[in-house]
């Protein structure tokens, strides 16, 4: 299957580089573009990768088209290879935030029977461990679905969801590497206040929280159940957790989460 992705920013690079280091897709059968054709020369040359000449010729030549720009330049883009794709037809997928499988469609053509898949992946797929979501229209079938799911496994792990579900899914696994940036800098942060180099303080940090995330992955207690473990009867953790929760803790992320949630419905408007 020969793989073409609009857009070579962050993501597409990242998605591209996993692709070919999982051997499960050979560089010669992907395919890019970016905002003008010298970039796209330049991002294929260090990929390792073919570039197209423009959007229309990488559709022409592509089994599956992978939308990889930011969500306000699909009208753009879509309105550019839309009557392309109608002739055709392979199978669209959109990894962009809010935009919805009818949205897309609208964009596509007004009455086109097209293949469309909305992918939610996550930055993690720079090192082959994102988990990325998927739903697709009526015209998709187990086939496609299945060819697309293959391409973000090569990059970590995948959940079919429904649509409905998508954007509270962003906000726990595609926006949610930022939040846990901003924990282990606060938790860097910390150790700088109290003395230590902050190169240092963020490597302990890091360490820590992709530990944590490790053993609760390789134990069937609960988040809950692992606090409690750590929580010393008078001790140290416990004196910590409390005066956190004085600052409201978990509401505070869970409203940052409600943040992302609102956005993306703004987005698919
Ligand atoms: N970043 C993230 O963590 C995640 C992002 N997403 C989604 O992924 C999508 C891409 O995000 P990201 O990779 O971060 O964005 P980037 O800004 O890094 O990349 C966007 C790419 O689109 C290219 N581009 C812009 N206009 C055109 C055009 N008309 N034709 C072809 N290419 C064009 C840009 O070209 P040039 O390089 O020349 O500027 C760039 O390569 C977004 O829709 C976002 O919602 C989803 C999950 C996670
Ligand atoms: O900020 C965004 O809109 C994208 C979607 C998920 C992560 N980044």
């Amino acid at each position: 299957m020969k793989i073409g992705f609009i857009g070579a920013g962050n993501m597409a690079q990242a998605i591209i580089k996993g692709m070919v280091a999982s051997g499960s897709f050979k560089a010669s059968n992907i395919f890019l573009t970016a905002s003008t054709s010298e970039r796209a020369q330049q991002r294929a040359q260090q990929l390792g990768v073919s570039a197209s000449l423009n959007n229309t010729s990488l559709v022409k030549e592509v089994d599956c088209l992978i939308l990889a720009v930011k969500p306000n330049k699909f009208e753009g883009v879509l309105a550019e290879i839309g009557s392309v794709l109608v002739e055709k037809q392979p199978i669209v997928v959109s990894i962009a935030a809010g935009l919805t499988l009818d949205t897309l469609a609208n964009l596509i053509s007004e009455h086109s029977a097209q293949k469309i898949i909305r992918v939610m992946p996550n930055m993690n797929v720079t090192i082959r461990k994102g988990v990325s979501a998927l739903c697709s229209n009526l015209f998709v079938s187990e086939d496609d679905i299945t060819a697309v799911e293959k391409i973000f496994q090569s990059v970590g792990s995948t959940y079919r969801l429904e649509e409905k579900d998508f954007a509270n899914f962003t906000s726990i696994a595609g926006c949610s590497p930022a939040y846990t940036y901003l924990f282990i800098d606060a938790l860097s942060r910390a150790g700088v206040k109290n003395g230590l180099p902050k190169d240092i303080a963020t490597k302990i940090a890091a360490e820590t929280v992709l530990g944590s995330a490790e053993t609760l992955l390789n134990v069937e207690e609960t988040p809950w159940d692992m606090i409690d473990k750590v929580c010393s009867p008078g001790g140290t953790t416990v004196a910590g957790l409390v005066a956190l929760e004085d600052e409201k803790f978990i509401s505070t992320v869970i409203k940052g989460l409600d943040a992302t949630i609102k956005r993306d419905s703004e987005l698919g408007k």
